[in-house]
């Protein structure tokens, strides 16, 4: 493979492969099978249905619990229409099935981090274990970085569909953003003032199937960067949250959309809240798709713990940060589990 050549994972494997390459091949403590936890338990799910803004102290109570004792849950019932979640999955699925050359009109890799388009490589630096991952990043929010004519035009609900997605999640998320700031016993509006103006990306990612998935990851443990994460997946299981030391499945469940709070939210609540470590697994048989839509601050946003959370008893554990710094930092570094947020941590 020539340096800077367009890579796409899916290619190879039409490519036919009985092996995987060894750019794929994880080391032994990150292959699949080690830490996981039996199948049987699960990502604990939420009902939103009698969420009332001013009641539900239940649900807040045991949200709070979860973004505290995992960073991730799954929530239902959550107002976005099923219609829309299964229209997301499709225009994502439409593209990856098109033929190469219409994706590559598309390509987005080898121009720097956080390019919008069709990709495979998360990071810039060339070494490193590979994912077996492709993605179609979109810029949504604000509406001065969106541009649909940078989105596929096919099929030709693509971009309409993006477009209502975008805007279902980022009323979600500041619907949950709303409910979590409440759990710190902080004002509703706590969490979303501390992130300002939203910037908001939305990723689609295509995971092939993988001759020697025991060997491989769709995509190495992280935890995401900026303040929350709603993922919505197909029916094929992948997604793995860490809780306790141990990989804990996803289960997916078709009207369920994934809460991952990110690494701005852990700050913000000074450790209160943890982001969740989350990584992809692959299979043989199954391509798999997944949908994520991140809410960030901007780069010239200051990150910093809240001060009512910072007390006596609770101390300051994070140094505050430019948004743009960590997110330099990240793609420079590299994600490995949580080690750009651990860069933060106060010593005592
Ligand atoms: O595909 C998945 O389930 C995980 C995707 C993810 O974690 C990400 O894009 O940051
Ligand atoms: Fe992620």
């Amino acid at each position: 493979m020539e340096l800077g050549e367009p890579q796409r994972v899916q290619a190879l494997v039409q490519s036919g492969l009985s092996h995987l390459p060894s750019q794929y091949i994880q080391p032994p403590e990150s292959q699949p099978s080690a830490r996981r936890r039996p199948s049987e338990s699960g990502v604990p799910v939420v009902d939103l249905f009698h969420f009332d803004p001013n009641r539900s102290d239940d649900l807040r109570q045991q949200v709070w619990q979860l973004c505290h004792e995992w960073g991730a849950f799954q929530v239902v019932n959550h107002g976005v229409p099923r219609r829309l979640l299964d229209e997301i999955r499709t225009v994502g699925f439409s593209f990856f099935n098109s033929p190469m050359p219409e994706k590559l009109k598309y390509n987005c890799d080898g121009s720097g981090a956080a390019t919008e388009g069709y990709g495979s490589r998360m990071l810039t630096k060339d070494d490193g274990v590979l994912d077996w991952r492709d993605y179609f990043d979109h810029h949504t929010f604000p509406l001065s970085r969106r541009n649909p004519t940078r989105w596929p035009d096919s099929p030709p609900n693509y971009r309409e569909v993006v477009t209502e997605y975008s805007e279902c999640m980022k009323v979600l998320a500041q619907k949950l953003l709303r409910i979590i700031s409440e759990g710190l016993s902080l004002p509703c509006s706590f969490i979303e003032e501390a992130v300002g103006e939203v910037y908001q990306n939305i990723t689609i990612s295509y995971y092939p199937p993988c001759p020697q998935p025991e060997l491989a990851l769709g995509l190495q443990a992280h935890s995401d960067m900026g303040a929350i994460t709603l993922l919505v997946q197909d029916e094929v299981e992948g997604l793995e949250v860490l809780k306790d030391g141990e990989w804990v499945t996803v289960q997916p469940l078709s009207d369920a959309i994934v809460v991952i709070l990110a690494d701005q939210t852990e700050i913000i609540s000074n450790g209160e809240y943890i982001s969740a470590q989350h990584r992809a697994i692959v299979n043989a048989h199954q391509p798999r798709l997944s949908v994520a839509t991140f809410y960030d601050p901007s780069k010239a946003r200051k990150i910093s713990p809240a001060s009512e959370l910072v007390t006596e008893y609770s101390p300051l554990r994070y140094h505050g940060v430019m948004y743009g710094d960590y997110v330099s930092a990240w793609y420079s570094k590299g994600p490995e589990g949580k080690r750009n947020i651990d860069a933060l941590l106060v010593h005592h």
